[in-house]
């Protein structure tokens, strides 16, 4: 399996190398050169494998060669072991052909570590293989943080440098990150929002020497190994509900686009996809494009669910590579148009494209409140913000006949005050982090300005 990048301009790699290298060297997303392909029979065998077997399956047809599969098997294991949940992602039925895939339990309390559970073990491994060091730099709106220095903390080979917007976070999220004290991870908190973080991150890839000097690689969905760890849930929940025989739709809370590009991409594979859902919050641009084709920038509001305040979806150009026909050159112009003007250009025929599989809709603070009280209410479940705006588009949009499953991407006790104003009750964080609010905390807080992260990554990584 190759992967090439979408600006058409960056060398093919095999799996290790993308997972080193994590964004293109022309500023694109790496993906596979074609799509790996299952059939129907192969996934009826594959009804009832527990979630590690099915992932060592799915994850192989992207790894190919490179990493030898006893090793591959030994770190999925390992991975998933971790897990608070017996089924790993559990689904529970919320109402008639509603679901929930509860992605909250791995050590962090959220979706991003499926992926980056397994991510920290597939660095050192190839790291150690080559014996190269590396500095990870990550964005975070609050959880892919916590999820990557859970994953890289104490690792001797790594340095992990996490951005995060100050004050933007809720204080559970900030003090997942800033309270984990090992020499090897540094937090800053950036005077800005999340788009400005995960702006600075492009940027630093994008300065050559710099980026080969410290070994830079990404931890954020820009890296193609996050993405491919993400599909394997989506088979999962699909064949326990009866794929390929029968066709289901997701509704996805989205910011970054990664989560719901995962989905794509197992619709691209075989996985029987009735539609996906974007769910967004206020910060809609994703919700605008797949209903009116408008992808248009607008300034970021802080919601209840911050981890989705979000404006410029990185994993978009993912999907608008393929729209314009697998085009590196016309994928490029888009992206420097949309960066210039604000506004990206698609044609009719393209918006049409997406919105085949695709559908959208957008839940503000009132609805997502009002969400978590009606699902407690009729359920006892208690959602969290995320999970809420998912639920909340997925009742909205949800295609007549076809059974829903609603990725619920965080625990609720992530975000407590939200949770107390829905329904007037905390829910408590697991008793391994019930201390959480009294541990010391450390971070530094520095500018949007990429210059003095360079030299603050520079002066204060370990790894020379
Ligand atoms: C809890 C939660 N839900 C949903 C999302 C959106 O996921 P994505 O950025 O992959 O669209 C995020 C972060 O991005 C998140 O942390
Ligand atoms: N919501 C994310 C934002 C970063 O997204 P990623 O999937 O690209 O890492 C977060 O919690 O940090």
């Amino acid at each position: 399996m190759h992967y090439i990048s979408t600006r058409g301009r960056a060398p093919r790699l095999d799996f290790s190398e993308v997972l080193l290298d994590g964004l293109g060297r022309d500023g694109g997303l790496y993906l596979p050169e074609t799509w790996p392909q299952i059939d129907a029979d192969t996934l009826r065998r594959w009804r009832g494998l527990s979630y590690a077997d099915l992932a060592k399956r799915i994850m192989r047809l992207f790894v190919g060669t490179t990493i030898a599969p006893a090793d591959l098997d030994r770190m999925i294991d390992d991975t998933y072991r971790g897990f608070d949940h017996r089924a790993v992602a559990p689904l529970k039925q919320l109402g008639p052909d509603e679901w929930v895939m509860e992605l909250f339990h791995g050590p962090t309390l959220a979706f991003k570590d499926f992926a980056l559970q397994l991510l920290g073990r597939l660095f050192d491994h190839v790291l150690d293989r080559s014996d190269r060091r590396g500095v990870i730099l990550g964005a975070t709106s609050g959880d892919t943080g916590s999820a990557a220095i859970e994953a890289c903390r104490d690792r001797a080979r790594l340095d992990v440098f996490i951005l995060h917007p100050l004050g933007r976070t809720s204080e559970v999220q900030r003090r997942q990150m800033t309270t984990v004290l090992s020499p090897n991870i540094h937090n800053i908190a950036i005077q800005g929002t999340f788009d400005d973080a995960q702006d600075m991150v492009k940027a630093a890839f994008g300065d050559e020497g710099f980026r080969d000097t410290v070994g830079l690689t990404a931890i954020n969905s820009i890296n193609w190994a996050r993405i491919a760890a993400q599909v394997v849930y989506y088979f999962h929940a699909g064949l326990a509900l009866g794929a390929p025989d029968r066709p289901i739709a997701f509704s996805v809370p989205t910011g970054n686009f990664g989560d719901v590009y995962a989905g794509y991409i197992a619709a691209r594979m075989g996985l029987p996809v009735a539609k996906l859902i974007v769910a967004t919050n206020e910060n809609d641009i994703l919700a605008r494009f797949f209903r009116d084709g408008d992808y248009s920038s607008a300034g970021v509001r802080p919601t209840l669910s911050p981890s989705m305040d979000i404006q410029v979806a990185s994993n978009f150009e993912r999907l608008l590579f393929d729209l314009k026909g697998r085009d590196g050159e016309a994928t490029a112009a888009a992206i420097a148009t949309f960066r210039a003007t604000g506004r990206l250009p698609v044609t009719p025929a393209e918006v049409a494209e997406a919105q085949a599989l695709f559908d959208a809709g957008a839940a503000d603070d009132t609805r997502t409140l009002s969400t978590i009280r009606t699902v407690f209410g009729e359920t006892g479940e208690i959602l969290d913000p995320h999970t809420a705006v998912g639920v909340a588009v997925g009742r909205d949009r949800k295609p007549a006949g076809v059974p829903v499953v609603v990725l619920s991407t965080a625990h609720p006790a992530k975000f407590p005050d939200a949770v107390e104003r829905a329904i007037g009750r905390r829910p408590a964080l697991p008793e391994r982090m019930a201390d959480l609010m009294e541990r010391p905390e450390r971070f530094e807080t520095l500018e949007a300005d990429v210059s003095g992260l360079k030299s603050h990554i520079m002066s204060h990584r370990r790894n020379v």
